[in-house]
């Protein structure tokens, strides 16, 4: 099905005497790999003659045209429909088409209808963050904070002559709500921007045609931005269980949740369905949630959760799942069973979506995972097909896909190839208490720099001494002894995906400790413990020079001081935190 918004067959050749006078007297950029012309001086020039939206339309796409051809197979004398077709409007697809548009590229995106769940007929403009991902998310992370400020409230002197209730229906209608208005923003973002919209499910055809739902569309470029998909294990039962995409629209709050995975979504569910006041119990295969993040900050936010009422079965691997005859589920592991869930969630990771989309065909070469290899431009290996966001399972998260599809416009069609950069990306899980961090790990950064000074904050935050809940705050500096760069920072406890944003442009700037001690802090906030760690918590050495000059014991390896030390400093630290 083609929407009333269908590509226009549009001519592409060299349109305007003002753009070829300006071109023909601009000197011919060799930087570009990818391109012959020098777009950003052409296409600046051709905004400034713009006087109205489909002269700009008809102005724009001859040169961008007729430049973007020499390396990527594309027929010079071949009239395309496009310059660049988008398959799928997530947040990589969209950036990069409206970008693309502003850089006088003429672009289509094709995209599936709505839908809350995700499928092969079902999608919708936004994409999983904004419709299955993010913003659901978050509203219901809202929406499920209040529990725990009630609770906190009451230290406060409130009185509540009843125990407030959530309607989780009103919630989903709520959200629902704002998701249909969210798509329909990014349907006018789109238009707004000059781009085509095409309602219907996209497969490549050649390196220059895409059909969406049995009409084809020529382009000098593809782009392939279809996110992925949750992943279930195939273990028996696994039709009983539900994904991320069910577990933010299901038709009534579960009264009791198994929770199998130990990342980010199983963490921000578990949050979400127990400041709701369902029964929460998380599985996970290892001894510890978060593969990967610091481990500190992996202890803290479990034992935290703990202590709000989550139940951790750690080790515990799913085998099945068994339908009992009073409508329950239960949950065989490697240990045991667990019975009486009302639901039972996978968040055992995403998958990229590359299936039926004719890349094994065309030669796209994709990895073991599926996802499409791209090179550090988001170039497939077929010259006119490019690849960004969660589909290229580069680092899955939204900005990411925001910056590699801004990168993608910029290099295309603006003449400045551009390499989206991956250092010191910041995240945030949204758990309860969240988690913010950028930069390295304290685990990775002794691997990378071998000398490491740790400071640490374990505290109870103000809040707490009237609420009388046992919330604590734990922050963390990595520092990188050598060149005193800060070049990790941690926090879990309240506000800290806001905190660590901030602190973010300090660390990708580079900037020291001695930066962090020269800046007043801000109180009483707990951010203001990341200006005022004053004494290392511990300092790690692994060479005998530098552990000399530390004066610490003599020992051909400092491994053994570092573990006694981290030891005895942790003690210390959490007896000092304990008292302040
Ligand atoms: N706030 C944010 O920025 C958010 C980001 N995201 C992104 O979405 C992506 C998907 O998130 P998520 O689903 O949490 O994936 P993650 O990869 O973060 O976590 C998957 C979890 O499932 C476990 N697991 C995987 N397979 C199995 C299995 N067969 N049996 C039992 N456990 C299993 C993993 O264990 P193990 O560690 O042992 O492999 C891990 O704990 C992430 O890449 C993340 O970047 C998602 C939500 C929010
Ligand atoms: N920081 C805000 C975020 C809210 C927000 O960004 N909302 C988005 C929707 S969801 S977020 C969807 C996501 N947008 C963003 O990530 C915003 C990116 C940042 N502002 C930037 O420009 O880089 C995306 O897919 N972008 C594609 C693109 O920008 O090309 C929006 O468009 N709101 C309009 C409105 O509500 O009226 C908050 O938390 O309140």
């Amino acid at each position: 099905m083609v929407s009333s918004l269908a590509a226009p067959k549009l001519t592409t050749t060299f349109s305007s005497s003002t753009t070829l006078l300006f071109s023909k007297n601009l000197p011919l950029s060799l930087s570009n790999p990818f391109l012959s012309l020098p777009l950003n001086l052409t296409s600046s020039v051709t905004h400034l003659h713009c006087r109205s939206l489909s002269f700009c339309h008809r102005h724009r796409r001859g040169f961008v045209a007729a430049s973007a051809e020499p390396d990527n197979g594309a027929d010079s004398a071949r009239k395309y429909d496009f310059d660049l077709f988008t398959i799928g409007a997530g947040s990589g697809g969209v950036r990069a088409a409206r970008f693309a548009a502003n850089f006088g590229a003429s672009v289509a995106v094709c995209e599936l209808p709505f839908s809350t769940i995700s499928s092969e007929t079902g999608g919708g403009v936004g994409g999983t963050c904004v419709l299955r991902g993010c913003v659901p998310k978050k509203l219901l992370v809202y929406a499920s904070k209040y529990s725990h400020e009630f609770d906190e409230s009451h230290g406060f002197g409130w009185k509540y002559d009843s125990e407030p209730k959530n309607d989780w229906s009103t919630l989903i209608a709520n959200k629902n709500a704002e998701l249909q208005r969210l798509t329909g923003i990014y349907k006018n973002i789109l238009k707004n921007a000059g781009v085509s919209l095409i309602e219907g499910r996209g497969k490549i055809v050649d390196p220059h045609t895409v059909d969406v739902d049995g009409k084809l569309y020529s382009a000098r470029n593809i782009l392939i931005s279809v996110g992925g998909r949750p992943f279930i294990p195939d273990i028996p039962g696994s039709e009983y269980a539900i994904d991320s995409d069910a577990a933010l629209d299901l038709p009534s709050k579960p009264e009791k949740i198994a929770i199998i995975g130990g990342g980010y979504i199983a963490l921000e569910f578990a949050g979400i369905f127990s400041g709701l006041t369902s029964e929460v119990h998380v599985f996970i295969r290892q001894k510890k949630v978060l593969r990967g993040f610091d481990e500190e900050i992996r202890d803290f936010v479990a034992e935290q959760m703990s202590v709000r009422g989550i139940e951790f079965h750690t080790e515990e691997s799913p085998q099945a799942i068994i339908k009992v005859a009073d409508g329950s589920l239960s949950l065989k592991t490697n240990r045991g069973t667990v019975d009486g869930f009302s639901h039972i969630m996978f968040a055992t990771g995403r998958r990229p979506n590359t299936k039926n989309l004719g890349l094994e065909a065309m030669g796209v070469k994709l990895n073991k995972n599926g996802a499409i290899e791209v090179d550090e431009y988001s170039r497939t290996s077929v010259p006119s097909i490019w690849a960004v966001g969660d589909v290229t399972d580069r680092v899955n998260l939204t900005p990411v896909a925001l910056m590699e599809g801004g990168a993608l416009a910029k290099t295309i069609f603006h003449n400045e190839p551009t390499k989206p950069d991956y250092r010191a990306i910041p995240s945030a899980v949204f758990s309860q208490p969240p988690i913010g961090q950028v930069g390295l790990s304290e685990e990775q950064a002794v691997e990378q720099y071998g000398d490491v000074d740790i400071f640490t904050a374990n505290f109870r935050p103000l809040k707490a001494t009237l609420s009388g809940l046992p919330d604590r705050v734990f922050m963390k500096l990595v520092v990188c002894a050598k060149t005193n760069k800060v070049v990790g920072l941690h926090m879990c406890g309240e506000d800290s995906p806001e905190i660590v944003q901030g602190f973010a442009v300090a660390v990708k700037a580079g900037l020291t400790k001695a930066d962090f001690d020269a800046t007043v802090g801000i109180h009483p906030t707990a951010a203001e413990e990341f200006v005022t760690m004053r004494t290392p918590t511990r300092k790690i050495r692994s060479s005998p020079e530098v552990c000399q000059a530390h004066n610490l014991f003599f020992l051909s390896s400092c491994n053994n001081v570092y573990s006694l030390r981290s030891q005895l400093s942790n003690v210390v630290g959490s007896l000092t935190s304990f008292l302040n």
